[in-house]
């Protein structure tokens, strides 16, 4: 059986139809939960039964803590949500705290929460139903993973927000069956010296990491941020890479 992945936001930020990063994956899985997670019918909101993060940073939980008190009434079993030891402790400590949001691993009861945290360690496979989730080694300013999804079909890998590195190429040329590869993109090359200082991916630094893949599956960019993402997005077409690539678009839906 094949996997779907819908994209419900792929920016980095807001404005008009911007959405940040949320993808649906077979409709009850959530990877991230950016502002994306907005647009969704409260039906559809209601079929989420496990949130995956790859990291605390708002853009990517804004909508987690808005979900869970939109769906608690109505639902009978709690949401899983899936995150490393480190990223659980920040949402923890800075979200579910009783003064930015409640915490609703204790709502209604600590027996019966609505939400359940799992830990997950890195390379650690996650099996829901027809598809397997993996976080991958990711490098970011706060503790963050990328993740990997493999169905019986092939795989997608989902960077998060990283500059890449060694052991998050390692970990992806191992993977047989590469469908995808969504990679993010957040500044254009003006921005190269910001784009370091937040690791972040420049189209020139892209290019360096691309050099590291072994892999031909296709390119998909995400995590433009809004004000220059025409800008960013030419850069990366204009690079003389070896692959297909291309912008995700928000509302596509990736198959593997
Ligand atoms: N010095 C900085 N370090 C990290 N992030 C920064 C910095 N200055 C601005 N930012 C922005 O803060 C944002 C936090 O979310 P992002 O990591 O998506 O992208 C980051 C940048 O757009």
């Amino acid at each position: 059986m094949s996997c779907q992945l819908r994209v419900l936001g792929c920016s980095g930020g807001i404005g008009g139809d911007n959405r940040t990063t949320a993808f649906l994956l077979n409709q009850n899985i959530l990877i991230d939960a950016g502002t994306g997670v907005g647009d969704l019918q409260l039906s559809e909101l209601l079929a989420i039964e496990h949130v995956f993060l790859t990291h605390a940073h708002l853009d990517h939980i804004a909508c987690l803590p808005l979900l869970l008190d939109s769906v608690v009434g109505a639902r009978t079993s709690p949401i899983y949500v899936y995150a490393t030891a480190k990223t659980i402790e920040l949402l923890r400590k800075h979200i579910f705290n009783w003064l930015i949001w409640p915490d609703f691993s204790t709502i209604p009861s600590a027996q019966q929460p609505s939400m359940v945290f799992v830990e997950q360690e890195l390379g650690q496979p996650i099996t829901l139903g027809e598809v397997t989730i993996t976080p991958l080694p990711a490098v970011h300013t706060v503790p963050a993973v990328a993740f990997s999804f493999t169905s019986s079909q092939g795989s997608v890998v989902f960077s998060g927000d990283t500059i890449a590195g060694p052991d998050f190429w390692q970990a992806v040329n191992q993977l047989d069956a590469l469908k995808a590869l969504i990679i993010e993109t957040a500044f254009a090359d003006k921005e190269h010296q910001l784009a370091d200082a937040a690791k972040h991916l420049c189209p020139s630094t892209l290019a360096e990491q691309l050099s590291h893949w072994r892999g031909n599956a296709e390119i998909l960019i995400t995590h433009l941020k809004p004000a220059d993402s025409e800008l960013t997005i030419q850069e990366v077409l204009a690079l003389d890479h070896l692959h297909p690539i291309r912008r995700l678009l928000q509302g596509e839906i990736i198959e593997f």
